[in-house]
């Protein structure tokens, strides 16, 4: 089991339902962050170590795949699922059914009667705006360690959803990355998610001395928020997706808040080449942002992706006094939920503009780069250059 060192006397536990023990504990029970958590459903709040549950069903976070197994469903069945990166019942529900028959193994009888047992599990039919809204409420924010951003984003990064943050180098999109690698371990009364970080990095500039640095600023104890940290080096856009696979399989069995991949389209960028692999390259692409969602969906974690910039030559360009876009396209334009641009700004500071948001109004404001992450501006980091 691993524990979150902090001075809080509310230490909290990692482990998660598929675990060991299969359930989510604290060493402590009530916390007023009880009645939120990552999909909506209502957390566990433990007493002297004694399981209650607000849900009647006793059921927190996503339902294991082998919950399937009957009508006709069998365990081999679910072996093959879960050899495809299937590991929940919830992953069944939101996929459709010409992906399922992809598996080896599973017909197409077979997956009329996945689909149809998971959405007896799953509910996939229409709810009311008031019980919607009440979900959105409960959804938890994790805390990008600069209050001002936080402020911009409505709390912060957001679970259930994919944010996307680009910008030209330098401008902080990797250490925003390393600091919710950290807050998201954070209790959810100081703004994290409770659960580990699964980190993909795909160009290399992963630097867990950074983690050390942003853990003692949060409190933590630095091994254990390092070994919170699932790391994975990503060498071409297969074995990208190929890492998700295994995510899927990790978030099963252990507690996740955050997936980060860092950059989302650097691989892409090198593996295909040319208008005649254009298609092919958003076809993956698309792929890929599915199954983040998917995730995203299914283990209620937040998924932040960085994305590089080209210079915008079409006509929207003469317009623009920052002529600056994302690249992916309309897959990534289309697939992120909310869409974030890093600016460089005086000194330390840099500036973050919502770009595309369901929710957000277009607006911007300031924050600053430091030894413990991404802070809040103060004259220092105006007045100081790049450490
Ligand atoms: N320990 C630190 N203290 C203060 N600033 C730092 C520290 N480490 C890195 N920086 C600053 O962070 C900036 C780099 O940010 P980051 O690595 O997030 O860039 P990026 O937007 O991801 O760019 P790229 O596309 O090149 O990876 C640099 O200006 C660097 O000086």
């Amino acid at each position: 089991m691993t524990q979150i060192a902090t001075d809080d006397p509310q230490a909290i536990d990692l482990s998660y339902r598929g675990d060991d023990d299969e359930e989510v504990t604290e060493t402590q029970g009530g916390r007023d962050s009880s009645n939120k958590s990552h999909n909506g459903n209502h957390a566990v709040v433990l007493d002297d170590d004694v399981m209650v549950d607000e849900e009647d069903d006793g059921q927190v976070g996503p339902s294991p795949i082998e919950t399937l197994i009957g009508n006709g469903i069998t365990t081999g069945d679910i072996k093959k699922l879960q050899d495809a990166g299937y590991y929940t019942v919830e992953s069944i529900a939101y996929t459709p059914k010409k992906a399922l028959i992809i598996v080896k193994g599973i017909s197409d009888q077979k997956a009329d009667r996945l689909i149809s047992e998971a959405s007896k599990v799953v509910p996939l039919g229409f709810t009311t705006a008031t019980e919607f809204h009440q979900r959105r409420a409960e959804l938890i924010t994790l805390t990008t360690g600069s209050k001002q951003l936080d402020t911009l984003l409505g709390g912060g990064i957001e679970t259930g959803a994919i944010t996307e943050v680009f910008g030209e180098f330098r401008t902080g999109k990797s250490q925003l990355c390393h600091t919710l690698a950290i807050t998201s371990q954070l209790p959810v009364d100081m703004g994290g998610g409770e659960g580990k970080c699964l980190y993909i990095d795909t160009e290399g500039t992963f630097r867990p001395v950074r983690l050390v640095s942003i853990a003692r600023r949060f409190g933590l104890d630095e091994n254990e928020a390092l070994d919170n940290v699932a790391y994975a080096r990503a060498y071409n856009a297969d074995h990208q997706m190929q890492l998700l696979k295994q995510a899927a399989q990790m978030m099963s069995q252990s507690r996740f808040s955050l997936l980060i991949v860092d950059s989302i389209m650097a691989l892409y960028r090198t593996d295909y080449s040319g208008r005649a692999e254009l298609s092919a390259r958003q076809m993956h692409v698309a792929k890929f942002m599915r199954t983040l969602q998917r995730l995203a969906d299914e283990f209620g974690i937040a998924v932040l992706i960085t994305n590089q910039v080209v210079a915008q030559v079409d006509g929207g360009a003469i317009f623009n006094p920052d002529p600056k876009k994302p690249i992916g396209g309309n897959i990534i334009a289309h697939s992120s939920t909310t869409r974030l641009y890093f600016k460089k700004g005086k000194g330390r500071n840099r500036i973050c503009k919502i770009y595309d948001s369901p929710c957000l109004a277009e607006s911007e404001t300031v924050f600053a780069i430091g030894e413990g992450g991404i802070m809040d501006p103060t004259d220092e980091t105006e007045n100081n250059e790049d450490a």
